[in-house]
């Protein structure tokens, strides 16, 4: 499926059969940034992330009371393929900013997501929450873009990094006022992002090598985190049992992309997340 995906978008990088999905998206991404700095020189983008209007903060919206929702515009992935269309990333961001999202994620990988920077700078040009740039990040050139182009938090992958290029990039990012969300996928990965320093911890439940979803790492992984730390479960969300079940495990926060984008009416979906989020019954992250 993943090869098929990469054809459909007209593209070699997803055929190799050896590595992991991440080795390959990883090989994919470190191409496009050099052609990028070929064209935007890393003088140039540190002069535009200088100018950018200053970040929100992510750690205390993500704080606030309740559990939060962070919708995400993803239009394929590597374990579905094409998930929608979403010809109008704006659009869609404002539909999850009037459902009460707390925050908006926008994968701006091209070759297996579909995303790009452009839609980055929509979305922040269209709500006033704050955004995510989720991407497979390996260097500081990539933070700088980020900022440029709105992002107030930027999400770094433990798996993908070794642990000094991951504690330099939550610095960098750190520098220019925004957050790092460090993804975490098993108990390792969770002592390497609080050494390197994260406030804000995301445990993914897919697993990059099979790309299968299993809920329980995070019950697993959450409790061994510190209070202070903001702590999000990220992915197999389908539906407020999904958010209470993680809520149950001390989720500060969930991240949603199918779920949300699969759906008729991505505002009323968030808004019924939001809403369990906010319920009295629903269990609160211990502080
Ligand atoms: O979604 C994938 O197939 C995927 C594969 C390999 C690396 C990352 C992948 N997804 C990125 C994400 O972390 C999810 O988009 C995010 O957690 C939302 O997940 P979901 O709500 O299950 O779409």
């Amino acid at each position: 499926m993943t090869a098929e995906h990469a054809h459909a978008e007209g593209d070699e990088a997803g055929s190799a059969a050896s590595g992991s999905v991440l080795d390959e998206i990883l090989a994919g991404v470190r191409e496009d940034v050099a052609r990028r700095q070929e064209q935007v020189p890393l003088e140039r983008i540190r002069e535009l992330a200088a100018a950018a209007p200053p970040p929100l903060d992510a750690y205390a919206a993500l704080r606030r009371p309740g559990v939060a929702v962070i919708a995400e515009v993803k239009r394929s992935s590597p374990s579905k393929g094409r998930l929608a269309e979403i010809a109008d990333p704006a659009e869609l961001a404002g539909q999850y900013a009037s459902g009460g999202a707390r925050a908006i994620s926008v994968l701006t990988e091209g070759r297996w997501f579909g995303g790009s920077l452009d839609d980055l700078a929509a979305v922040r040009a269209a709500v006033r929450v704050p955004v995510l740039r989720k991407d497979f990040v390996v260097s500081s050139y990539q933070v700088h873009e980020a900022r440029a182009h709105g992002a107030d938090l930027v999400l770094l992958i433990v798996a993908a990094l070794e642990q000094n290029v991951l504690t330099g990039l939550l610095e960098r990012i750190e520098s220019l006022g925004m957050t790092a969300l460090v993804e975490v996928h098993d108990e390792e990965e969770a002592d390497r992002a609080l050494e390197a320093g994260a406030q804000v911890i995301g445990v993914n439940a897919r697993d990059l090598r099979t790309l299968e979803v299993d809920r329980s790492v995070f019950e697993r992984i959450a409790p061994g985190l510190p209070s202070s730390v903001v702590k999000i479960a990220e992915s197999g969300v389908r539906g407020p049992h999904d958010l209470i079940r993680y809520a149950s495990a001390g989720a500060d926060a969930v991240l949603v992309g199918e779920g949300l984008v699969t759906q008729k009416s991505p505002r009323e979906a968030v808004a019924e997340l939001v809403n369990a989020g906010n319920h009295p019954a629903t269990p609160r992250p211990v502080r």
